[in-house]
């Protein structure tokens, strides 16, 4: 089946955080790829993977960074292909760094940032799959059944209060 997600993070060390993005599109029978791919450390690498991901069959980037996040939206500038920016929580500053970086792109190159470290990495998987599901009938059945199981569960917490 053809690479239909491209999960990218800055360094191995975001792996911790961007495993969780991946849980989902598994969960979803999603087919993706991961790769460390950084604007900082392997800048050609970056440029290369963003302008082939098109024509590679790429619907969805999602780009994972810390600190001086600038993949997400380097990334974005070299491809239509929409991109998912996942803020990874820094040491020094817990991650508002990462998401100032990523979120606040000048207009004309959207990213659309999730929160950050862990519930933003799943919500970049599902949204991703959300994406995916607008022309997938199957995969947006399995988006809906799992809202449905959630909501399921959380109506079945309440009861038993
Ligand atoms: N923000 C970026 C980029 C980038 O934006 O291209 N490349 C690496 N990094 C980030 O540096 C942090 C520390 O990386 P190391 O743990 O490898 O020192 C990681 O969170 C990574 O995403």
């Amino acid at each position: 089946m053809p690479v239909q997600v491209g999960v990218i993070m800055g360094s191995q060390s975001d792996w911790d955080t961007m495993q969780h993005a991946c849980e989902i599109l598994d969960e979803l029978q999603i087919s993706y790829e991961k790769k460390v791919v950084s604007a900082h450390r392997t800048p050609d690498l970056m440029f290369e993977y963003a302008e082939q991901a098109a024509e590679r069959g790429i619907k969805v980037i999602i780009a994972g960074a810390g600190g001086a996040a600038h993949l997400p939206g380097m990334v974005a500038a070299k491809t239509t292909v929409p991109v998912i920016g996942v803020p990874v929580q820094s040491k020094a500053l817990n991650g508002l760094d990462s998401l100032l970086s990523i979120v606040q792109m000048p207009g004309g190159i959207p990213v659309a940032t999730v929160a950050i470290g862990k519930a933003g990495a799943t919500n970049a998987g599902l949204l991703a799959a959300q994406i995916i599901g607008s022309f997938d009938e199957e995969v947006r059945s399995r988006v809906q059944a799992r809202r449905d199981r959630i909501r399921s569960e959380v109506l079945e917490s309440s009861d038993s209060l």
